[in-house]
Order: C-alpha cells, then sequence, then structure tokens
C-alpha cells in the first residue's frame, strides 16, 4: 500500500494509519473531521460535499457527520461505518486513484499542510473512567502507599479495578496544566494547604466509545470491538500529595480532576489490528464475562520524555509498552458495563498507568523517583524528582511491523505556576 503523499519515515500517519481527528484553519474556522497523513490533514468534511464517499453507509451520512466539529456523530454510526471511511481513505489517497492526485485544485484544496491547522477535541466526552490495568503500576503504588504486604488487594487479579473521573478537565494535547492546590499531611503530620510538591504525570492511553449500549444491557467481550472506535494517549496529571491524603476510602479526587490532556489523533483499531499480540498470562482465570479466548493486546512503544523550561534538551524518563497491561480495552469494556452501565458515542476510558517489569519502564515520577527518595537526572543535569513549573512533558505512541508503521503522534503539557 503505497499513497502519492510522501510520508517521512519518522511519521506514524501512514496510509495503514488514517488517524480521525478535528481540525479548523485559519481560513475556515469552522472545525470539521479531518484524517492525517504524513505531513498532511485531509479534509473529510470537503470531500463528502464533493460526494466522494460513495460506500453504501456513508453516502447518506457523510456530508453531516464530517460537517460536525466532533467525532461524536460519525463514531455513533458504528463499525461499518467507520471501515468503509478508512478504506475509502486509503483508495483516494493511494498511489493509483487519480481522483485527488490528478486533480491539482481538489488536491490544494483537500490536503491542508498540519503546521496550518489548529486541533481540537476530538469528541465531546460525557463521562470519563480511568482503570488501573498495570500490575506493575499497582504493586508498586500500593507498596508506597499501603506497604508491602498490601499492595495488592485481593480482588485486582479478579477484576479490572477503575474509578469514574472527571470529564471536564479533559483538555488537548498542547494546553498548559496549571500546578494545582490542595490539602496535603506534613511529615510532622500536620495538614496544610497550598501548591502540590509532588506534580506528577501518568503514562496511559484511552479507548474511545463509539457505539453506545442502552441502559440496562451489558456489552459482551465477544462484542467490545464493535463498540470501541479507537484509542489516544493520555497523560492523567495527578497531585501525588494531593491523592495520598485524600484518597481513602472513595478512591481519587482533587488529586487527579484539575487535568488530564489526550491527544489530537484517534487512531482505529482497524489500524492497531497487525499489532494484536498475546497479554501477561491472567492467573486466576477471570469469570466467564470477563475471559477472552482471543487476545486483546496491543505491541505500542510508549515514551515520556521531560523537557525543562530553560532548555531546549528534552529527556526521555520513560519506555514503556501498552502489552504490559493485565486487562485489555474489551476485558475493561465488558466490565464496565456487565451491571447495566450505559456508555455513550464519546466515553473515554483510560487503561491506568502503563509500568512495565523494568525500571527504566516505569509510567509515572512516583515510581521512577519511589516517592522522592532517588533523583532522575534530566540532559541539561538538573535533577527531578517529581515535576517543576515550565516541564513540558511529552507521550509518544509507536507500532511497527515489518512495513507496517501505526503511529499516534504526541501528546503534551507544560507545567504552569500555582494561583
Ligand atoms: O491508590 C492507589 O493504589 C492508586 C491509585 C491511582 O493512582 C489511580 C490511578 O490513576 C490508576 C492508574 O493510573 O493506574
Ligand atoms: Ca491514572
Ligand atoms: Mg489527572
Amino acid at each position: 500500500m503505497k499513497s502519492f503523499v510522501s510520508i517521512p519515515k519518522d511519521s506514524g500517519f501512514t496510509l495503514h494509519n488514517i488517524p480521525f481527528g478535528i481540525f479548523s484553519t485559519a481560513s475556515t474556522p469552522k472545525p470539521r473531521v479531518g484524517v492525517a497523513i504524513g505531513e498532511f490533514v485531509v479534509d473529510c468534511n470537503l470531500l463528502a460535499i464533493k460526494s466522494l464517499f460513495n460506500g453504501p453507509i456513508l453516502r447518506q451520512h457523510s456530508e453531516d457527520v464530517f460537517s460536525q466539529p466532533t467525532l461524536n456523530k460519525f463514531m455513533a454510526l458504528g463499525r461499518p461505518a467507520w471501515q468503509e471511511a478508512r478504506r475509502r481513505l486509503q483508495d483516494l489517497l493511494s498511489e493509483e486513484n487519480k481522483t485527488i492526485s490528478g486533480n491539482e485544485i481538489l488536491m490544494k484544496d483537500v490536503l491542508i499542510p498540519l503546521t496550518a491547522v489548529k486541533m481540537h477535541l476530538p469528541f465531546t466526552i460525557g463521562d470519563y473512567t480511568d482503570f488501573y490495568a498495570s500490575k506493575e503500576h499497582a504493586k508498586n503504588v500500593g507498596t508506597m502507599f499501603r506497604g508491602a504486604e498490601n499492595a495488592l488487594m485481593p480482588n485486582w487479579v479478579h477484576l479490572p479495578v477503575g474509578y469514574h473521573g472527571r470529564a471536564s478537565s479533559i483538555v488537548l494535547s498542547g494546553t498548559d496544566i496549571r500546578r494545582p492546590n490542595g490539602q496535603k499531611k506534613a511529615k510532622d503530620g500536620s495538614i496544610k494547604f497550598g501548591p502540590s510538591e509532588k506534580l506528577d504525570f501518568e503514562l496511559e492511553m484511552a479507548f474511545v466509545v463509539g457505539k453506545g449500549n442502552a441502559l440496562g444491557e451489558s456489552i459482551s467481550i465477544q462484542n467490545a470491538n464493535e463498540h470501541i472506535f479507537g484509542v489516544v494517549l493520555m497523560n492523567d496529571w495527578s497531585a501525588r500529595d494531593i491523592q495520598a491524603w485524600e484518597y481513602v476510602p472513595l478512591g481519587p479526587f482533587l488529586g487527579k480532576n484539575f487535568g488530564t490532556t489526550i491527544s489530537p489523533w484517534v487512531v482505529t483499531l482497524d489500524a492497531l489490528e497487525p499489532f494484536l499480540v498475546e497479554g501477561p498470562r491472567q492467573n486466576p482465570t477471570p469469570l466467564p464475562y470477563l475471559e477472552d479466548k482471543e487476545s486483546g493486546s496491543y505491541d505500542v512503544e510508549l515514551e515520556v520524555s521531560i523537557k525543562p523550561e530553560k532548555s531546549n534538551e528534552e529527556t526521555v524518563v520513560c519506555k514503556s509498552n501498552l502489552k504490559h497491561m493485565y486487562w485489555t480495552f474489551k476485558q475493561q469494556l465488558a466490565h464496565h458495563t456487565i451491571n447495566g452501565c450505559n456508555m455513550r458515542p464519546g466515553d473515554l476510558c483510560g487503561t491506568g498507568t502503563i509500568s512495565g517489569p523494568t525500571k527504566d519502564s516505569f509510567g509515572s515520577m512516583l515510581e521512577l523517583s519511589w516517592n522522592g527518595q532517588n533523583s532522575v537526572t534530566l540532559k541539561d543535569g538538573s535533577e527531578r524528582t517529581f515535576l517543576e513549573d515550565g516541564d513540558l512533558v511529552t507521550i509518544r505512541g509507536m507500532c511497527k511491523k515489518g512495513e507496517i508503521v501505526v503511529g499516534f503522534g504526541s501528546c503534551s503539557g507544560k507545567i504552569i505556576q500555582a494561583k
């Protein structure tokens, strides 16, 4: 599969990928649906206006769904429509097809340089849930917060533990994150108020629900992929001092809801299919509603870097992989809905922090510094236990298998001073 659009070697926006997003331009400021290819955005709204989506589903719906300022309406159409769109776009962007490549005027209008667009939140998020699906992360955090004997709660190997997060503070990559103020417990046991002194990132990915389910119904594990539109990178910013003091017994609250960042391009499950791998062996075997005979883990290489304000060099502080996750997207969705909880198009489910087995694969500063005991040295010589004002944190994700490359782009945010 080759495109007439030249794709730089380090780009994950290949003809195989076709990730969906919402963009606008200075000349047409209305946000609309596009896909990324190489260093360009393809204006899907314009292709729809030109009646170039001619398949059985999109012939009817493309003008409506691709003119929207969010992906929700397109996602609600379901997987056959997503597949029809991806295949048609792959065809229109291929070397063989001359519809765009043979029409200079159309090509100029349809292909817009990534540098000339403004990206927007790709979907409206009604509800946001964050799981806790990496055994390594759960063990590490449990050891630090509750001691080695109580690190992994007995329920953890039986169900994907999660908490309901806050949708209103989910922001797009590039948005500054203000250091939160809050309550924290000082070493002498007194309770203080002020800026968090243990501000952290969490390396995560998140899946977005395409087609929902009715209240009272559940989504089976066999059917889960029909409901998952795609995947983004996510940073669940966390204030560890606020979190450690507030979280018993109801879980994360103000330590996490001051900001969560996602990447702008949504990579579909169809694009990720070549990267399916066997996940960690699940022992004990999960209950039948969570048991999956097919693999549901993906080989996605992930990294996190920090760039201090005054430095122009970033330092990679963590290299991990989505394949380390114990519970899969399918298991998370089946569990979330087994009680009849309804999911709606645009609902977002974070994986939880993606830590691997080695020290350089831990997905948070809490683990990398072991709660502040060891510092991480950056390329400019400065040391970090947690994040400082001015730090720019960037998450990247990439899949490679032979000739097939699929990338997620990046998800970044800069820490700014507390109010
Ligand atoms: O109390 C704990 O053990 C830890 C809770 C979290 O850090 C919650 C969370 O965001 C889960 C995750 O990212 O894996
Ligand atoms: Ca989290
Ligand atoms: Mg957060």
